[in-house]
């Protein structure tokens, strides 16, 4: 049932703790949702919460659900969400651990209790189980919710001969200075959606669905840029202001499939699947914004305002790691971040970054506890972030501005089929 049925009904049956909260101004739950069911409430409050301005910010009558709101992403598929879609506004990663004595048929029921509830969200629909009303009111909002699995999920279920080889555990990086507390895990759920309530709601319901099976080890909360935010829809920037994301491998790419998704037969558990490198990377903002914008622009190989290269054109413009400037020096210097990562750099070696931003406060320095959780895809993490970050560890100029403070990789499977739940193929095959 759709979440905005879904509250009517409630609000017909008088159950309160169904119906959400008053928007305010005495008008009723049926007033606010309107009579047209699935239409939902987005685009009804002017700005902030209803509470906080009261029957004014409330239109007469129901809009139908905005842009934001009502974009939906499929959950069945060849592939899992959350992959080749643009990153959300926002985003949680969280790692649990199975509880001891959780089996590969605990984990199986778990896995299949987390699908069914990742589709029902992410097409809208309220599940059935589902009284807490958070996200009662808004439509899917492009929710994506992914699963992987951690190296150490293999011993604890009694799978370690299926494990595959690309789970090797990464290299240490001279840079690293990883809380072991924040990395790794058994399992992995990646959440993304252009509203945070959709966001929270799909991660609390997850949460709470794990039950005995398995308990939360970490959880981290990232952000992006709002959708329609910008006059100009373009890539997004990152906390140190840069437009990130350019030179990502598309899908229109001849090698995109082959360089990101796990090729194989639909016997094979990691058909169709990828791998995601997951790293915590805090950015040391407070040197970094002692640099002149001609030096920051120098550290990375392109333009601040645009993300041009400094080799010339504009922000699609590839970039010419051979242009000389009139004084006979490399126009992209040579400890620039684009030349060091690019894969003419790394005998070809291409991931495609998916980041969020976060910002958890100040340390007690005053320094902001702020960077990017940078999640990366690949179908083999050696062909793609290992080399990259071994050579970046060697010889980047933005590593300086960098603490690399948590880290994991993750086996996450392909899509499933209607009635099929991810990760079916190992935990049944
Ligand atoms: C190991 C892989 C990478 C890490 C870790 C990484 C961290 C990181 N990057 C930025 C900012 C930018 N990165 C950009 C490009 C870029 N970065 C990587 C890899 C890693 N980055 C690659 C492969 C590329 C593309 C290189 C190319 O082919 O040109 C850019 C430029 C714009 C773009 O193309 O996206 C920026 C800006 C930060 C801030 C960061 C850690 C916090
Ligand atoms: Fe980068």
């Amino acid at each position: 049932m759709l979440r905005a049925e879904k509250a009517e009904k409630a609000e017909k049956a008088g159950n309160a703790a169904e119906a959400a909260p008053e928007g305010g101004g005495g008008l009723s739950r049926r007033r606010l949702l309107g009579t047209a069911g699935a239409a939902g409430a987005a685009g009804l409050l002017v700005g902030g919460t209803a509470g906080a301005f009261g029957a004014e910010a409330v239109r007469k009558e129901p809009a139908p659900l905005a842009g934001v709101g009502s974009a939906a992403v499929p959950f069945h598929g060849e592939h899992q969400a959350g992959i080749v879609q643009p990153a959300q506004a926002h985003g949680h990663l969280a790692a649990f651990d199975l509880a001891p004595g959780a089996d590969r048929r605990a984990a199986a029921a778990l896995l299949r209790r987390w699908s069914a509830t990742a589709a029902e969200l992410m097409e809208g629909a309220a599940p059935r189980d589902d009284t807490s009303g958070v996200a009662l009111d808004a439509g899917p909002c492009s929710l994506t919710v992914t699963f992987g699995f951690g190296r150490t999920f293999f011993d604890r279920t009694g799978l370690a001969d299926r494990r595959p080889a690309a789970l090797e555990p990464l290299p240490a990086f001279t840079a690293d200075a990883l809380d072991p507390r924040r990395s790794d895990g058994d399992l992995w759920v990646q959440i993304g959606a252009d509203d945070a309530l959709v966001a929270f709601h799909a991660l609390r319901l997850l949460q709470k669905q794990a039950g005995d099976t398995a308990r939360l080890r970490w959880q981290m909360n990232g952000f992006n840029r709002t959708p329609g935010a910008a006059a100009q829809p373009r890539t997004g920037r990152n906390l140190m202001g840069q437009i990130d994301g350019t030179n990502n491998p598309k899908p229109s790419d001849p090698d995109f499939a082959e360089r990101i998704f796990v090729a194989g037969s639909g016997n094979d558990w990691m058909a169709g699947g990828s791998y995601a490198v997951v790293r915590r990377i805090r950015m040391l903002l407070d040197s970094w914004d002692h640099l002149s914008l001609e030096r920051q622009e120098r550290v990375i190989g392109r333009r601040k305002a645009d993300g041009a290269p400094l080799s010339g054109g504009t922000e699609t413009t590839p970039v010419d790691l051979n242009k000389v400037g009139p004084d006979g020096s490399l126009a992209i210097p040579g400890d620039a971040h684009v030349r060091v990562a690019a894969p003419a750099s790394n005998r070809g070696a291409k991931m495609l970054r998916r980041a969020f931003s976060y910002h958890d406060g100040y340390r007690e320095d005053g320094a902001p506890d702020a960077g990017l959780l940078f999640v990366a895809w690949q179908s083999d993490p050696m062909q793609g972030f290992v080399p990259v970050q071994r050579k970046l560890d060697r010889g980047d100029g933005l590593s300086r501005f960098l603490s690399h403070e948590a880290s994991g990789l993750y086996a996450v499977p392909g899509g499933c089929a209607p009635g099929e739940y991810v990760g079916q193929r190992l935990l049944e095959g």
